[in-house]
């Protein structure tokens, strides 16, 4: 059969990336507990066509090596170098380097914070695989969503609180504890709340050299631990309270987010460097509070 791939290129010139977009596939990816999981995943694969004469490369064998390799899986780095070592080599002396992306959604499960319950949450996940003679390369990029009340409205709120306090108990009486406690626990004892809304930490890692299995599961429990308020899966009256509690603990400006997800990134052993942004979707303006950092990791 004629293959026209072989064809003298008109305008000869290299080009840096080949390949096909949004393959679909099973991806075998490895769940919370190291077992195997069969999730949907899309793909973008393509090597340079170093190759200036050559029309073009051999699709099909890139493809191939896809449905092959990524769904009997689980997804491990090694794995993602040997496919781009043979992604390469597929391609007969046409390619020097090859770049593999990966998105798929995660489902992992989480435990309420106070009841005896548990649900799933789904966090978007990818991968940037590259290899060249420079050597290989993996990112893993990862969102992690979580609840963030704002410190300047806390203290406001506080204030207007205690301004409140003073003008319901005007009178030169000391309240008792009993009157004390009750206004608390009255409509009147919440003056003013401070303004919070979900928020988003959205993660890229460059993993060491010397890591393979791919370390999803313990970033986004390092980083949901660190920053206190991760958004929840199953909620009764106990974990509501939880949470609230958990807010008044961790107030939070976009810098400070970022700054204990960086904590996180810079002391985590399977990190080589890290890019993290946090958007605060305001709830007080029509606008996002965002901050990023990025560095290497000393861990
Ligand atoms: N390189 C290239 N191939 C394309 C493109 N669009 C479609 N194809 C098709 O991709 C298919 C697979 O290409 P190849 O991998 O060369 O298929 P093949 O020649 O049957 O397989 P090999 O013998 O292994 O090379 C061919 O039918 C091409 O026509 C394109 O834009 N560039």
């Amino acid at each position: 059969m004629p293959d026209v791939a072989y064809d003298r290129a008109a305008a000869a010139r290299p080009l840096d990336w080949v390949g096909m977009r949004r393959v679909a596939l099973p991806l075998c990816v490895s769940d919370g507990d190291g077992r195997p999981q069969r999730v949907p995943a899309w793909a973008d694969i393509g090597v340079d066509l170093a190759s200036a004469e050559t029309r073009g490369i051999h699709m099909s064998r890139l493809y191939l090596l896809l449905q092959e390799r990524l769904v009997a899986g689980p997804l491990t780095a090694s794995l993602l170098r040997t496919l781009l070592r043979d992604c390469i080599d597929s391609q007969s002396g046409l390619a020097t380097t090859a770049h593999l992306g990966l998105r798929w959604e995660q489902l992992l499960e989480r435990r309420a914070l106070a009841s005896d319950n548990a649900g799933w949450k789904s966090y978007p996940v990818a991968i940037d695989a590259s290899l060249s003679p420079a050597g290989a390369e993996i990112v893993l990029a990862f969102g992690v969503e979580y609840s963030s009340t704002c410190p300047a409205s806390a203290a406001l709120s506080r204030r207007a609180n205690a301004e409140r306090f003073e003008t319901d108990f005007a009178g030169d009486d000391a309240p008792s504890k009993v009157d004390v406690r009750e206004w608390l626990s009255s409509g009147r004892g919440l003056a003013a709340t401070p303004h919070a809304q979900r928020s988003r930490a959205d993660v890229r890692v460059t993993l060491r050299d010397d890591v393979d299995a791919l370390p999803l599961l313990e970033l986004v429990d390092a980083i949901e631990a660190a920053l206190g308020t991760p958004v929840q899966t199953a909620v009764k009256r106990e974990d509501e309270q939880a949470f609230a509690r958990a807010n008044a603990d961790n107030l939070m400006f976009c810098e400070d987010a970022a700054r204990r997800v960086a904590a996180v990134l810079s002391t985590s052993p399977r990190v080589a460097r890290f890019d993290a942004t946090v958007s605060h979707f305001e709830s007080l303006h029509a606008h996002d509070a965002v901050a990023r950092v990025a560095g290497t990791a000393t861990g």
